[in-house]
């Protein structure tokens, strides 16, 4: 009912924000939108569901994400993809798996920092009941 889609409401704008904040991060630029399979054609053959920034902002915007966890899920598709696509020990991957690890765990702490918990648990019912 009306109380149900304010709640669902708020964490839209917060979920924006936390985005938002993760996109502006320049640590974070590769991560920011779709890895470029015209650039890197064997892509979607090792990763078979990618993940970035800019495709979280749009899923928010539709509606996908019923309370944080589900976001969070997606930072940690983001991470693992990372951590699979670049596993060798060249600086290029160390670097880029160093920065999807730190994105997600920035993405972690911001969550639980800013979330008053029971907001949370508030949108996990709603997500339950649907
Ligand atoms: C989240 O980003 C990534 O997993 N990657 C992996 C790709 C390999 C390497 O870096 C990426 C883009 C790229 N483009 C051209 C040549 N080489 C690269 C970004």
């Amino acid at each position: 009912y009306e109380k149900e889609e304010g709640t669902l409401r708020e964490l839209r704008i917060f979920l924006r924000e936390i985005c938002a904040k993760l996109a502006r991060n320049r640590q974070f630029f590769m991560f920011t939108k779709p890895v470029d399979v015209q650039e890197v054609p064997d892509y979607l053959s090792i990763i078979k569901q990618p993940m970035d920034l800019e495709t979280m902002m749009t899923k928010i915007d539709l509606h996908r994400y019923l309370c944080a966890q589900d976001f969070l899920d997606d930072v940690d598709l983001l991470c693992r993809n990372a951590l699979e696509y670049n596993p060798d020990r060249d600086p290029a991957d160390k670097l880029i798996r160093h920065r999807a690890c730190s994105l997600r765990d920035t993405a972690y702490t911001l969550i639980k920092a800013e979330m008053d918990s029971d907001f949370e648990e508030q949108c996990k019912e709603i997500s339950r009941a649907r």
